[in-house]
């Protein structure tokens, strides 16, 4: 099948790569110059683990092209997705400006019995609008036919989900062009569901809602687990053998960020605010989010009175392992609010300081290394669990602070870990805190 993908950040990329690996023959549209110039030299603009490899092979295989040209990319194009970002308004409403202009960048060259497919997360509604605006703007002034196809893939690990998808959701009226996208898709011997185009929006955000909502409940156990004595991790277990409740996603720690589930939880409730359905449980979700992350901050208060002067070593940048990603970080909070008590912070990514670097500047220190970072510190924050953070020795990493106190907002260390230090402070999530006093 010819296929075009407008957008290539994460979840476009993703998709133009795994529908080359599939055998298709696609071609992937950006409006950044400097994003096609880097991917028609065969890198990645991201990082994600496998992207590079998958890109590279496709190119050579000839199955996958990239151009900032809207015109040459639709062209003889059977398949035309829609990937571009909806970002979060200051209102919390979806930001459809992008999708929409790259709707108006692509009618003109839209053939007649093309099919556009909307995979951005966008609001109920929305593929209703690009019709509309495909019967205006198109060249042809032939109703085009559109389909919702949400993408569930996770940072991190995008090349390994889009490949492996748990379900692909395919939201149409009508039946042609929801058969030719389940063909596009039938390599992947993945689970289809098929419904209508209001669903199918309505699942994506469903989805994501409920998953935050399940972060942010186990979160609150954990709290809870502080006060009463109880371990969170032992309980998540206890949970999550439950088949009906499951395992995933009960990882207590210091909140949930990233680009999506932060901005489409917003945007569920502004949906729900405009059809005057009462949802403040999506509002306490955000709420307690919010709090977990000044978590760490906040433990770090209690234990030395006040931050001034305080040499504080943050380990990881991004929202989550696996990724350069920052949007709406955790980190970006920690750090902020670290620097208004008057701590100096150093930070240390393996690949997130150059986007740390366009956030944060010169307020902080970037570290090259953990080493680097924990160096006489008067405390070390473990914000996001990378293997690399994982696999560090507690008491290598204690000898080398000013002070061996670590607040671990991942929970990233076993208690035998910590009890093998001669000396240490060690502030966990959920869980009580173990103080071992050198004798
Ligand atoms: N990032 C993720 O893990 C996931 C994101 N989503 C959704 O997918 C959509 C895209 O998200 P990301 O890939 O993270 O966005 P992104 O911001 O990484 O990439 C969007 C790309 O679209 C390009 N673009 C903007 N306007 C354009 C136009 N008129 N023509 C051609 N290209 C244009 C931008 O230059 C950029 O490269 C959003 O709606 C998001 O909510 C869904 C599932 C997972
Ligand atoms: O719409 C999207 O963009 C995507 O949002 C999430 O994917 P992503 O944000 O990439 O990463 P997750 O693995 O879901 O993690 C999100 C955040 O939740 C946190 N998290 C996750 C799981 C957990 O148990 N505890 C927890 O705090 C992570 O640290 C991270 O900050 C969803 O998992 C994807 O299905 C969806 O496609």
């Amino acid at each position: 099948m010819r296929i075009a993908v407008i957008g290539t950040g994460y979840v476009g990329l993703s998709t133009g790569v795994c529908l080359a690996e599939i055998g298709h023959h696609v071609i992937c549209i950006d409006t950044s110059e400097e994003k096609i110039t880097l991917l028609r030299g065969g890198k990645s603009p991201i990082y994600e683990p496998g992207m590079e490899e998958l890109l590279t092979k496709n190119m050579e295989a000839k199955r996958l092209q990239f151009t900032t040209s809207h015109r040459e990319g639709l062209e003889k194009s059977e398949v035309i997705i829609v990937a571009v970002g909806t970002p979060q308004q200051d209102s919390g409403e979806a930001d459809l400006t992008y999708l929409f202009q790259a709707i108006q960048d692509a009618a003109p060259y839209i053939e007649k019995g093309s099919i556009i497919v909307i995979k951005s997360t966008v609001p109920v509604g929305t593929n209703e609008k690009v019709k509309r605006l495909l019967e205006a703007f198109g060249q042809n002034k032939v109703s085009p036919f559109v389909v919702s196809n949400p993408e569930f893939l996770r940072q991190g690990s995008a090349v390994l989900d889009t490949l492996n998808p748990d379900r692909i959701v395919i939201g149409c009226e009508n039946k042609e062009p929801a058969a030719v996208i389940e063909k596009m898709y039938a390599p992947l011997n993945a689970k289809v569901v098929k419904t209508d185009a209001r669903s199918a929006e309505m699942i994506k955000y469903a989805s994501n809602a409920f998953l935050a909502t399940k972060i942010s409940f186990i979160n609150n156990i954990g709290n809870l687990c502080e006060a009463v004595g109880a371990n969170v991790e032992d309980v998540s277990k206890g949970m999550g053998l439950d088949q009906r409740i499951g395992a995933a996603f009960l990882q207590s720690g210091i909140g949930y960020g990233g680009s999506c589930f932060p901005k489409d939880v917003s945007a569920l409730l502004a949906a729900a605010k405009e059809y005057h359905v009462p949802f403040s449980m999506i509002e306490e979700t955000m709420m307690i989010n919010n709090r977990q992350k000044l978590l760490l901050v906040k433990k770090a208060l209690n234990r030395f009175g006040d931050l001034k002067h305080k040499k504080i070593a943050v380990l990881g940048f991004a929202f989550k392992p696996e990724t350069d990603d920052m949007r709406e970080a955790p980190s970006i909070t920690i750090i902020h609010s670290l620097l208004n008590e008057g701590a100096s912070v150093i930070g240390y990514d393996p690949v997130a300081t150059r986007n740390a670097k366009g956030i944060f500047g010169e307020k902080i220190a970037y570290a090259t290394s953990v080493g680097e970072a924990i160096k006489e510190s008067d405390a070390v924050f473990i914000v996001t669990e990378w293997k690399e953070i994982k696999q560090l020795v507690l008491s290598e990493v204690i000898s080398q602070m000013k002070q061996p106190i670590v607040f671990d907002g991942r929970n990233s260390f076993s208690e035998e870990a910590v009890r093998d230090c001669e000396e240490i402070e060690y502030y966990p999530i959920g869980k009580p805190a173990i103080i071992i006093r050198k004798s």
